[in-house]
């Protein structure tokens, strides 16, 4: 990767009383006299009868809600939303739209809504698309994308560009950049896209160049930290609904009947509580932050039985990351290849599990069970966006518009605390958002299915330890 080695300081302005913001780039920071141009959307018909339509260049947002009367106000992010000054007249804008990484639901409407955004509200006409990925600013042509050619794509999955993982070469994506004339980058993926976005803003920085660059964060693990929730997540747990019900019925119409359910989930838990949580009909989920074992008293293999017995029949959904650990020990022919983009592949936990139950019940002919394996991976990510979805891509689609015509660069927009926002890259690229199994919400989760927690009174007290200490 051609990267460059300088990084921006962070833009930290504190205020009284504990506040911290942790502001993002803009393109006045490094190039000098920028002229500013009023908002078009001043005089657009649709959006000038709202009373107060611009943001104050004030406005933030606070990372930390709860608050006690004495606690600092903590970090906040700048609000996102129109600026009444734009630093883009309509017609100088060049714009462009990359879609990277893994699908989601969503990719496609917020494809959209760029396009029609920039075209309603801004006047801009000339938007277009990169395909399949980093790779293709330097590799392919570019798609036009007008609000004509994008009109009906929300109602399809996928992302009419294409994606890929691996090929960021940052020296050619700044040139094909710099060639096309390009001055608005928009970037859709998840951490790794954020990472490779992150370098992209560098490198236009050092070159001085006035082109904004705008991350759309996007994973349906829904794995990156300080926003709220990524666009699809929701869709995908809603279809994942459907496996676990067949998993369901498959079992209770046969004699001591597992239904096993592999969802997506690489590092994070997030799908497989979430779609435990929303079933009720789950009665064991197991995910890559909340260790297992099989066998002995309080594993696995004892649960199964007891839970046989009580209902005859029984729901397991295991996240895709969950307990690689026991892979990796067993199977001798160790995958431990890479993706193109360095995420390392993971062995089949739904399969090995499934074997595992088998075996023990066979070898100790405790019962006769009758074990179903469903593994909807790639179904509940290559589907379009619901309803909810749908409209939260319109306001991503919407705040990444505003920051850049605002001349903000080098972000990426989100929910915080329900109020969307402008993150410096590096506050979602450092971390990886995982399920905090000593929160309230794995908590509901392991009472909705009466699992074991699989934790020593000991175990336990240095997983909150570990916890707050990633907390801090
Ligand atoms: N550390 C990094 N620096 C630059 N580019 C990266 C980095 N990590 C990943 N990328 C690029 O981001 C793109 C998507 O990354 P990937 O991990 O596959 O998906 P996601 O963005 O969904 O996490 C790939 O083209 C990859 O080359
Ligand atoms: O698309 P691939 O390469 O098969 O990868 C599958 C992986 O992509 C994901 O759906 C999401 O990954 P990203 O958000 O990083 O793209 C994971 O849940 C899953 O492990
Ligand atoms: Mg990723």
């Amino acid at each position: 990767m051609g990267n460059s080695t300088t990084t921006t300081e962070p833009k930290i302005v504190s205020g009284d009383c504990g506040y911290l913001l942790e502001d993002v780039p803009h393109l006045s920071d490094y190039i000098p006299d920028l002229p500013t141009y009023p908002n078009p959307l001043q005089d657009n018909t649709a959006y000038s009868v709202v009373k107060q339509y611009f943001v104050s260049v004030d406005d933030t947002v606070a990372q930390k809600i709860v608050v006690q009367k004495d606690s600092p106000r903590g970090t906040h992010f700048r609000r996102a939303g129109p600026r009444q000054k734009v630093y883009f007249e309509s017609n100088e804008v060049d714009a462009c739209i990359v879609t990277c990484g893994g699908l989601c639901p969503g990719l496609n409407t917020v494809i959209r809504e760029i396009v029609c955004g920039l075209y309603h509200m801004y006047g801009v006409t000339r938007v277009v698309g990169i395909e399949l990925g980093y790779k293709g600013f330097y590799a392919r042509n570019t798609i036009p994308l007008t609000p004509k050619v994008v009109n009906d794509i929300h109602k399809r999955g996928g992302t009419i560009l294409g994606a890929s993982r691996g090929g960021h070469d940052t020296s050619k994506i700044v040139d094909s950049i710099q060639d096309r004339g390009i001055n608005q980058v928009y970037i859709i993926g998840g951490d790794g896209t954020q990472k490779g976005a992150s370098v992209i803003f560098e490198e236009i920085r050092r070159r001085g160049l006035k082109v904004a660059v705008a991350g759309i964060p996007k994973t349906i693990d829904n794995d990156i930290p300080v926003i709220d929730k990524s666009f699809g997540f929701d869709t995908a747990v809603e279809e994942a609904q459907r496996a676990i019900k067949a998993a369901h019925v498959e079992s209770e119409s046969v004699e001591n009947g597992i239904g096993l359910v592999k969802l997506m989930g690489r590092h994070s838990g997030f799908i497989a509580m979430y779609a435990t949580l929303a079933s009720r009909d789950v009665d064991c989920c197991l995910i890559p932050e909340s260790p297992f074992y099989l066998e002995g008293p309080g594993g696995m293999f004892e649960y199964i039985e007891k839970r046989l017995k009580e209902n005859g029949h029984m729901v397991i959904v295991v996240a895709e990351g969950a307990g690689q650990e026991f892979l990796s020990e067993n199977i001798c022919s160790i995958d431990k290849k890479q993706d193109a983009s360095g995420n390392k592949h993971l062995q089949d936990v739904g399969f090995w599990i499934s074997q595992k139950i088998k075996d023990h019940f066979n070898k100790h002919q405790k019962m006769n069970i009758n074990l179903k394996y469903i593994d909807p991976t790639y179904m509940i990510r290559a589907i379009p966006s619901n309803a909810s979805d749908n409209e939260y891509c319109t306001l991503l689609a919407h705040g990444a518009i505003h920051g850049a015509m605002a001349g903000y660069t080098g972000f990426t927009v989100g929910p915080v605390n329900g109020r969307h926002a402008y993150i410096p890259f590096h506050r979602i690229t450092e971390r990886q958002n995982k399920v905090a199994i000593m929160d309230r919400m794995w908590a509901r989760c392991l009472s909705s299915t009466n699992q074991p927690s699989f934790f020593s009174p000991k175990q336990l007290s240095e997983k909150k330890a570990e916890e707050e200490l990633g907390e801090n």
